[in-house]
Order: C-alpha cells, then structure tokens, then sequence
C-alpha cells in the first residue's frame, strides 16, 4: 500500500533549486530510504512530506492526504523526526516524551522508549545538556511514541556511535515489521544498504536511480586489488575478456569490472606474477551502492 506520493516536486529557495521534479513512492511495511549527498535536497523533500513547507510545484500525498490542507488528519498518523531536533532546549527529556505522548490515543511507554533509547538515566536532563547524540534520540522517540503509521526520519543516526545507531536500525526494523512506513534520508550507503527495502538515490532535487539495494548494485561483481602505483594496464586489458575494464583509482588501488569469472581472476593473478605484481588485499566483491553513486554522478557520495 502507498503511504507515500511524490510527482515531479519542485521547490526553490530564490535562486536555488532544491527539488527539481523529484518522484518517489513509499510503501507500508517498508524502510524507504533517500539516499544522497549534502545538498541533495533530502531534507527539503521531507519537510514537504511532513507540511512544513509547501512545493513550488508537483504533488505531493502521505496516506492519500494533503501534508498542509489535511495537517490535522495527518499528526496522529504521521510522525516526523526533523533533522534539528524539534525539541524546546530547556525541556526534560522525560518531561517532553510524556507531554508528546499525552497527544496520542495509545502511545507507546514514553518510559519503556526512553529505556529502549538508552535515556533513561537522562529523564530529568534537558535537552540542552543532552549529547548530540542523545539529542538526535529524544527526537527519534518523539517520532514514535505516538504509534504513528508513518513515520520520516531525517539523517536519524546521523553523529551516533556505533553502538546507538544499532540500537536505532533495530528499532526502525521494528517500525517495519509493526507495518509502519518508514521514510528516512542517509547520506550513509551502508546504513540504506542494511535497511531499505527501496532505496531512492537523490542528486541535485532529482531521483538518478532506484530500486531494492540488490536491484540498484546488480549481480555484478568487481575484482580489487592493491599494487605499487602506476602499473601499466593496457596489457592486461588485452587479456581480459571483451567488455572488461582495469583502472587505477585512487593510485596503487585497482578495479577490474567485467563478468568476474574465475578465468578472468587466473588471468589477473598470471599477469600479476609475470609482472612481479604482489596483488595485496586481492577480492571479489559486490557493486556498493556508493559505486552506483560515483557511476551516476561521478561524485563521491560524501565528497
Ligand atoms: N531555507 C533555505 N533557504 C535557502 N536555501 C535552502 C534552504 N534550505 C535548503 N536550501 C538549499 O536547498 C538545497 C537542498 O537542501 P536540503 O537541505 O534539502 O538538502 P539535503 O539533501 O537534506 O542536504 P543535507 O544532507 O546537507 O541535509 C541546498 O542547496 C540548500 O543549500
């Protein structure tokens, strides 16, 4: 079911053109994620979503409403993680998840989630005296205490330790199996990687590609290795099989794409020995999804 509508969604701020016709769909029971560099325009595409702010032009319909003329229908439904906080500084972080809560008909525990959150022993502390991380978690609670059926989470793990952004992919995977819509921005591959179920790859207001994770790197796999810098390639090119490629990228690191089969890994190997090439840290591996990103764009995803 379609909990999310974006058509041809175009927003400018004066000269700037932060949306530029962008389209996505969002499903229930799915993590969708928007997956692009700084300035993407992920979070203007949220704000939209959530009737913070109003596109210039396209459509735009969460749960078949409209997120400005509909608002009042959609905050028991919708819940919003905006990329600042949202939170009043001086508010305690037990304090504000009750207050949020009381809003709702059948919240969650606003002292179960805070446990749940690792906030527990910051229940008096305001939000000011929260680390950017805890911060970053009140406001991911918040978005969630109400059992929303939909929930947007901007950049949520976005200045976590490992250890919290854990504990907040399980919770979003839990959102899913409960049949809630996910919606969130990364600019993380892996974090879109290990979560979404369809992945929108965003650049410059526009989607360039989308698709599951595995439908987006393919079956494909490239051969790397690392060797002295400035080894000569178009030799071992010639041998490889038609349609393969061999570059060096950065220096001393080498990429051979092409259908990696184990001929063409003997042949990388039989010219690396007839070259007196040590192959260091030689593997096979799957496109990245950061791959496809430098391929569409030719930009590194956090560049
Ligand atoms: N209020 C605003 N006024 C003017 N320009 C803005 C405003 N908000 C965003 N922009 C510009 O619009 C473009 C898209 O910004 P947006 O914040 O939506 O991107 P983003 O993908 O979320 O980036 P980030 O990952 O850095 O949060 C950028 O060029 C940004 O500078």
């Amino acid at each position: 079911m379609t909990a999310v509508h974006l058509a041809a969604l175009v927003k400018r701020y004066g000269a700037t053109t932060a949306l530029n016709g962008l389209s996505l769909t969002a499903r229930r029971s799915e993590v969708t994620a928007i997956l692009g560099p700084n300035g993407a325009g992920k979070t203007t595409a949220v704000e939209i979503c959530a009737g913070f702010r109003r596109a210039d032009g396209g459509t735009v319909r969460v749960l078949d409403l409209d997120p400005v003329a509909d608002a009042r229908a959609l905050k028991p439904r919708v819940g919003v993680m905006p990329q600042s906080g949202g939170v009043p500084v001086s508010a305690r972080a037990g304090e504000f998840l009750r207050l949020i809560a009381s809003f709702y008909a059948h919240p969650v525990s606003p002292a179960a989630l805070l446990e749940r959150l690792g906030l527990a022993d910051h229940a008096r502390t305001s939000y000011r005296r929260l680390s950017g991380g805890q911060q970053q978690r009140l406001s991911l609670a918040a978005a969630i205490v109400g059992r929303p059926e939909l929930v947007f989470l901007d950049e949520p793990t976005a200045g976590l330790d490992p250890q919290a952004r854990h504990a907040t992919w399980e919770l979003i995977e839990e959102l899913r199996e409960a049949g809630v819509a996910v919606v969130l921005t990364t600019h993380h591959m892996d974090e879109a990687e290990r979560l979404a179920d369809r992945v929108f790859i965003v650049d410059h207001g526009r989607v360039v590609a989308h698709g599951s994770p595995g439908e987006l790197t393919g079956a494909e796999r490239q051969l790397r290795f690392r060797a002295r810098a400035g080894l000569g390639l178009d030799e071992l090119l010639a041998a490889l099989p038609a349609g393969s490629a061999a570059k060096e990228s950065p220096a001393g690191h080498y990429l051979i794409e092409g259908e990696v089969r184990p001929e063409l890994l003997a042949t990388v190997t039989t010219w690396c020995a007839s070259h007196g090439v040590l192959a260091e840290d030689l593997r096979i591996e799957r496109r990245t999804l950061e791959d496809v990103f430098l391929e569409l764009t030719g930009r590194e995803l956090r560049g």
